[in-house]
């Protein structure tokens, strides 16, 4: 049977837009997918020549570029730049959206989207606060179209490989859990306009980097078969402000899921991050380790517990699982998009809504108490 073939039209021309696009033009054969295929019909940017450098760039892929089979295979025939987002919301011959803005739009552009009749895929972090991105899920609703949060982790090989550990059961009840995501990303060195230093970009550690710990909070976690707890939420936060613009330098929460144990997930920009263990659950029968980095982990161990503690987990594995050659790691969550729509869903069983509600009142929550730039931030659904 053909494969569904989605069209798409992407919201920005910026570093992630870039590398969404050029995922989108790799052939699907490469990651074992034939069910789904993927065009580009529509590129916008707030102007029309970056629009049109951004698909001559796609176009131009050099030879043995694993993105130069996209051109030569018909995913950008047709495709148009446009000098605005409302050019593509409007287009006919574009199904769904990618929203590469910086954080303060995705609500905007998302809900013009929805509103227009597309299908989105946003980018992380969905919203700015949760009031918005129940606004959104609303508009999903009552348009009838797909959303979800382009949390690309979720849809990595190694993703569905720490799912099934967790689902065989061998590690027990989960007793701890830590994740954390830092780099060393030297905001000194970087303008004020750089949407990491700026507050009003929605910037600093919380917001961009907040949710990939909580990838791993909601995989190992979350969506264990042992958690009976919907809603959990943040005891206890703190914030180290950057000086210079009032942004989080890093951030630390822990949350707690009744019945079953609390969470410490840190993120920070101004230290490299723990190589061999940015996430740990430390489970009855053992421990389960993902390496560096959270956005993109490839290798995960299973660790048995301190010889004076008995459990049954008797020797350490280590378990390789990379993203396909040639894939940067983003068109898995594209062809999920594809799935659902084919399928005539709304929402994603594996990046559900609820899930980006529960990881939104987190961020809510630690901005709140804190005492960043971005505390009193409001988004702007309603207004
Ligand atoms: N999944 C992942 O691995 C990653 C996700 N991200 C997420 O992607 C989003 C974008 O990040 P990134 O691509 O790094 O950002 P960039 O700054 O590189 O690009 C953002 C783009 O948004 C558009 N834009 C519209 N209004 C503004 C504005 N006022 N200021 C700046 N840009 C504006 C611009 O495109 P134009 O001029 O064409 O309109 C710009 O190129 C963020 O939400 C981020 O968290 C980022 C990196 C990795
Ligand atoms: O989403 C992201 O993943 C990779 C990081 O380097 C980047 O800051 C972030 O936006």
């Amino acid at each position: 049977m053909a494969p569904y073939t989605l069209r798409w039209g992407i919201i920005a021309t910026g570093k992630i837009s870039g590398q969404f696009a050029r995922d989108l033009l790799v052939d699907p054969s490469t990651r074992e997918v034939s069910d789904v295929a993927h065009q580009i019909t529509a590129v916008g940017s707030r102007s029309v020549e970056s629009a049109q450098r951004f698909i001559d760039g796609l176009k131009s892929a050099g030879e043995g570029e694993s993105f130069a089979w996209g051109a030569k295979n018909g995913v950008l025939d047709n495709v148009k730049a446009r000098g605005s987002y409302d050019g593509v919301y409007n287009d006919p011959n574009v199904d769904a959206i990618y929203v590469g803005t910086p954080h303060n739009l995705h609500y905007r552009n998302t809900k013009d989207a929805l509103l227009a009749g597309k299908h989105v895929l946003c980018e992380k972090p969905f919203t700015i606060d949760v009031e918005e991105l129940e606004d959104l899920i609303a508009t999903a609703k009552a348009k009838n179209v797909f959303l979800m949060e382009a949390v690309w982790t979720r849809f990595h090989p190694i993703a569905y490989a720490v799912d099934e550990v967790i689902k065989s059961g061998k590690l027990g009840k989960p007793k701890r859990f830590s994740a954390d995501f830092s780099m060393e990303y030297d905001l000194d060195s970087k303008p004020d306009s750089n949407r990491f230093v700026d507050p009003a970009l929605g910037g600093g550690s919380l917001l961009d980097m907040g949710p990939y710990p909580s990838v791993w909070a909601m995989l190992l976690l979350h969506r264990n078969p042992h958690n009976t707890d919907k809603f959990p939420s943040v005891v206890s936060s703190h914030q180290s402000i950057y000086k210079r613009s009032g942004v989080d330098l890093d951030s630390r929460w822990i949350v707690e899921w009744d019945g079953l144990c609390r969470g410490t997930l840190t993120t920070d920009l101004s230290a490299p991050g723990l190589k061999e263990n940015t996430a740990v659950v430390q489970c009855e029968q053992g421990d389960l380790v993902i390496e560096y980095p959270p956005q993109k982990p490839e290798t995960f161990h299973i660790i048995p517990r301190p010889d004076r503690f008995i459990g049954s987990i008797k020797e350490k594995t280590t378990h390789h699982h990379p993203v396909h050659a040639g894939n940067h790691g983003m068109s898995y969550e594209a062809d999920e998009v594809a799935r659902c729509i084919r399928a005539g869903k709304i929402q994603s069983d594996r990046m559900p809504w609820d899930e980006s509600v529960v990881v939104q009142k987190w961020f809510d929550s630690v901005r709140k108490s804190g005492d960043s730039a971005t505390k009193g931030m409001k988004g702007s659904a309603g207004q």
